[in-house]
This record gives C-alpha cells, sequence and structure tokens, in this order.
C-alpha cells in the first residue's frame, strides 16, 4: 500500500485548548479512509495538520513524503480539500470558482476550462454554475466546493463532513465521485457522522474521541454504530475520574 498522508505522535493545542494527543494515521493510495468522532473530538484539527495547515507541538505530518508545513507547490497541487462551509468566493459564479480552483492549482487555461466543464457535469450543477456563489443554498454552495475540490483530479482529498448540506441525490453523486477518484488511485480522508454511509463506502475507519485515536475499525464489521458507542463508553470510562 503507497502512503499519501501520515502524522505520527501528533500533538496539538490551540491556546488554553489542548486538542491532539499522540496521534498516528496513515491514508493510503486507492483508499477512502473516514474519521469518526464525536462534535469536538478533533476531526477539523486533524484535517488541518495534515493539510500543514497548522503547526504540531509534537510529532510530524507527511505528504506525499514530504513535511506537510513546507511542502512545495508540487505537493499542493496533488491535493484537493473541503474543509468547512464557506469554501466558495461568494462574489463568483460556481464556473469562476472552479476555475479559480483549477488553476490555483497548475492547470493550464485550457486544461482549467475542460477541467470546470466536467466537474460541472460531474456534479450536476449545470443550472447553477452561471450564478454567484453567494446566491445558491446552501447545498448548491456545497456542490460548487466539492467540485471545486476535484477538478483539477488531486492525488489526496481531504473532505470535512462533504455531506453535511446535501441532498440524497447529491450524496449519490458524491459516492460515485469518490470511487471514482480512489479508482485512479487517489486517496481519500473524510470526516462523517453519517455511520450508515462509512460503513458502506470506507476502506478504513479511524475513530478519534477527545483527540486520542480510540480505535480503527473494520469498515466490513458489523453494526458500525455499535462499535463506535461501544468505544467512546469505554473510552470516557477509563477518563472518568
Ligand atoms: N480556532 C480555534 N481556537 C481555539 N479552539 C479551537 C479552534 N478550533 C477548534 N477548537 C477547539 O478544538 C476542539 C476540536 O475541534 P474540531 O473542530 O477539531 O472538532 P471536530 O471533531 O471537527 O468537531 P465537529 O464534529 O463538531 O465539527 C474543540 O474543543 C474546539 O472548541
Amino acid at each position: 500500500m503507497t502512503t499519501v498522508a501520515s502524522v505520527a505522535k501528533l500533538g496539538f493545542a490551540y491556546p488554553a485548548t489542548p486538542v491532539l494527543h499522540d496521534v498516528d494515521m496513515t491514508v493510503h493510495a486507492g483508499h477512502i479512509h473516514a474519521l469518526i468522532g464525536l462534535n469536538g473530538a478533533g476531526k477539523t484539527t486533524l484535517m488541518r495538520a495534515v493539510l500543514g495547515m497548522l503547526t504540531p507541538d509534537t510529532g510530524t505530518a507527511t505528504l506525499f513524503g514530504q513535511p506537510a508545513a513546507t511542502a512545495p507547490a508540487l505537493v499542493w497541487k496533488r491535493v484537493g480539500y473541503l474543509l468547512g462551509t464557506e469554501s466558495t468566493y461568494g462574489e463568483l459564479t460556481g464556473r469562476e470558482n472552479i476555475y479559480a480552483a483549477a488553476r490555483l492549482h497548475g492547470l493550464d487555461r485550457h486544461a482549467a476550462r475542460q477541467a470546470t466543464e466536467a466537474a460541472i457535469t460531474e456534479f450536476g450543477i449545470e443550472a447553477e454554475a452561471g450564478k454567484r456563489a453567494a446566491r445558491l443554498s446552501m447545498g448548491n454552495r456545497q456542490r460548487v466546493a466539492l467540485a471545486a475540490a476535484f477538478a483539477h483530479r488531486p492525488d489526496l482529498l481531504v473532505l470535512d463532513e462533504p455531506t453535511i448540506a446535501l441532498d440524497p441525490l447529491a450524496v449519490v453523486a458524491l459516492r460515485r465521485s469518490l470511487r471514482d477518484a480512489t479508482h485512479r488511485g487517489a486517496a481519500i480522508l473524510v470526516s462523517s457522522h453519517h455511520l450508515d454511509e462509512v460503513a458502506r463506502l470506507a476502506d478504513d475507519i479511524t475513530v478519534i474521541h477527545r483527540g486520542r485515536i480510540t480505535a480503527t475499525l473494520d469498515p466490513g464489521g458489523t453494526d458500525l454504530e455499535k462499535q463506535f458507542f461501544d468505544l467512546v463508553y469505554a473510552a470516557e470510562l477509563e477518563d472518568a475520574p
């Protein structure tokens, strides 16, 4: 298995708020790696660490074999991500958002135009693509942001709760896009609260609780929800005074 992104012994605290403790995680090429945990467990923070957006206090984060915090442009061209809900420029149309993302990831004008139209079709946003992002519904803005993350066909996608505002049709389309991406060898790190979706899609599952990795679960295992809550309960008992 080829490692695309990894963190080792990673620790991180916001001022006065310790968040991540001794985290080890590896994301492999061709795999969908789901990160699950309760609200505030540290999923987004860990994804930001994977993307080199914050400097770990201890340990390391590595992207394509290079330290994430100092990775060169060549590495970033291979990465697409969606973090948080405000991932579009409101003044730009959907199409312009996707084109800008493709250009920023190194595609020339011609390739970026082609990639933009292909992503618009892939995410079914033909009717929305000409409108300013600020005027789109939350779900359609999210579809534009997803199209922008996928357009340059990255080798690593980091997606923080990508289905949060999507309707069931869009969820099905995203599922197909995720699978297509892994079939061409991309690695995907995705956080989700939808355990049934995770069980259906993920190749690897990491559970994070209060900033610690408590387990890796088998997606083929029975009743992911029960496994998850048993783990959380056990971790709570361990932490209890
Ligand atoms: N910018 C920040 N400054 C200070 N503390 C922060 C900041 N961002 C997050 N935190 C804290 O870090 C902890 C982990 O937050 P994080 O957003 O990583 O959790 P999460 O697992 O993604 O949660 P959710 O499922 O609710 O999105 C929380 O206690 C949160 O309050």
